[in-house]
């Protein structure tokens, strides 16, 4: 060692001498974050009673919030910060250790408070926003918590009593489910009641809409996010949604959408139950049921390499698909009778009852939204009516406009021009909301979405009987 290099040594020695004097714990890691040094005086404040027990383990496994893995990583010390360790909270100072050509050996960390009187101004700011936080945090895990049962699922059509005891069936066991159906079906409700019925039914049901998030955050929203992993950005770990669902189930919807990159990611979950949260290469652990929704055609996208063949048959071990709405008209009564309950119970309004034409009318539409279709127009027909009886009148201008026809010109007419078949569609579209208002122009016009001179013109162009 050179002379200059040896008073540097020394200097450090005696500047560390006098650091541990002054701070109230110490310890220092290798470059591998594992504990080499551990001070009496911290050993006291985090209670081990033997260095032994922790020499050689992973800091992290010892003290959780410790960021001297981060320092090490980085090559930065963090000068200041407020730790928490189980309910107390120590002001830490963390330095990274270099060798003498500048590499990285490992990082010291020094609690320099560990009663926070001395920055009490400070530390009350803190509290305040961590209880702000603890408060938020469990307003977030009562939401993760199922809140519907097999019992919620409402019909008597045959159909939903097989569903349903296919999800008692479901329920037994904990591999990986596929529900599929059009959208509205109630696919989500199930997906809860399966958890409900389950031996996991005290831990999180966490859902995630994979279509509803961009792909580029799709890995960090399911994995979560390693202190550090973006420059600039919040240093501090966030949890992803299989951390969140740990001993519960993950509902995975519109699983049809996941990019090709985490399906491959999300196949490794389901063999091994480890991931790498992003930014980070440690696996963790978790036990996860997967419930995986579709509305999409899942073999198609397997056609057609979109969607992994692996990953399908990983996930259709349990496959179960609810049938559409127009497929089970018996259950129109019991549905429509149970929304209108909930919404005269919702609104403090009285119950309001549907007549046989009013039935019979929501009967004889095909539903191309399902169950949610359903409810929403007995929402808006018992918000613009004020009887108490609701009858096919009242109930068709708030029936949803379609051009779902099974005769519609589009499929039928292929050989025309382009507007040709828009007039024709346009034709067909009037003549049917028509036929569903029973010939009155103001609600046709409403539920058409143009203004009632229009649809006079409207009608004259394409010469309707109006
Ligand atoms: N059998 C049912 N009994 C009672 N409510 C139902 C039933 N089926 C669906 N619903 C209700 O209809 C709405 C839509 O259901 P849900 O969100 O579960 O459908 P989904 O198939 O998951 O829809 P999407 O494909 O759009 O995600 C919800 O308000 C749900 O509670």
């Amino acid at each position: 060692m050179s002379e200059s290099n040896s008073i540097k040594s020394s200097m450090f020695d005696s500047l560390f001498d006098i650091f541990e004097e002054i701070c109230e714990g110490a310890i220092s890691v290798d470059e591998k974050a594992r504990i080499v040094w551990i001070n009496s005086k911290y050993m006291d404040l985090l209670g081990i009673r033997d260095e032994d027990e922790v020499l050689g383990r992973d800091v992290a496994s010892v003290i959780p919030e410790s960021l001297l893995a981060h320092v090490i990583e980085t090559g930065r010390p963090i000068l200041l910060d407020i730790m928490r360790f189980d309910s107390r909270h120590f002001v830490v100072s963390r330095l990274p250790l270099h060798d003498e050509e500048g590499a990285v050996i490992g990082a010291v960390g020094f609690v320099l408070y560990n009663s926070l009187d001395y920055l009490k101004p400070l530390i009350s700011k803190f509290e305040m926003l961590q209880q702000r936080l603890t408060s938020a945090e469990a307003k977030l895990a009562a939401a993760r918590h199922a809140r519907y049962s097999i019992a919620n699922i409402i019909g008597r059509s045959q159909q939903i009593n097989d569903l349903k005891e296919q999800a008692r069936a479901i329920a037994r066991h904990s591999s990986p489910v596929l529900i599929l159906g059009e959208t509205g079906t109630g696919k989500e409700l199930l997906a809860q009641s399966i958890h409900s019925a389950s031996v996991r039914r005290e831990a999180p049901f966490v859902a995630v809409n994979v279509a509803a998030i961009p792909d580029s955050l799709l890995e960090a929203e399911f994995f979560g996010v390693s202190p550090g992993a973006y420059t600039g950005a919040d240093k501090r770990a966030s949890k992803g949604k299989f951390a969140l669902a740990d001993g519960g189930t993950l509902l995975l919807d519109e699983i049809g959408d996941m990019p090709l990159q985490l399906q491959a990611k999300l196949l490794r979950v389901l063999e091994e139950q480890e991931f790498e949260p992003v930014g980070s290469n440690t696996v963790q652990r978790v036990d996860v049921r997967i419930i995986a929704a579709t509305s999409r055609d899942l073999k198609a996208k397997v056609r057609e390499g979109s969607f992994r063949r692996d990953l399908y048959y990983r996930l259709n071990v349990l496959p179960v698909a609810v049938p559409p709405l127009r497929e089970r008209l018996d259950d129109i009564k019991p549905l429509s009778e149970y929304f209108l309950e909930t919404i005269a119970s919702r609104s403090g309004e009285a119950l309001k009852v549907i007549d046989r034409d009013g039935l019979a009318l929501l009967e004889s539409f095909s539903w191309p939204g399902n169950v949610r279709e359903l409810k929403n127009t007995l929402e808006r027909a018992c918000l613009m009516c004020n009887s108490p009886s609701l009858t096919a009148d009242t109930i068709r201008p708030f029936m949803p406009a379609t051009l779902d026809f099974p005769d519609s010109p589009i499929t039928t007419d292929a050989g025309l021009s382009l507007p040709a078949r828009i007039a024709s569609v346009e034709r067909h579209a009037i003549s049917r909301a028509l036929e569903m208002t029973g010939g009155k122009k103001a609600p046709a016009a409403r539920m058409l979405g143009i203004s009632r001179s229009q649809l006079y013109d409207k009608i004259r162009d394409h010469q309707l009987s109006g």
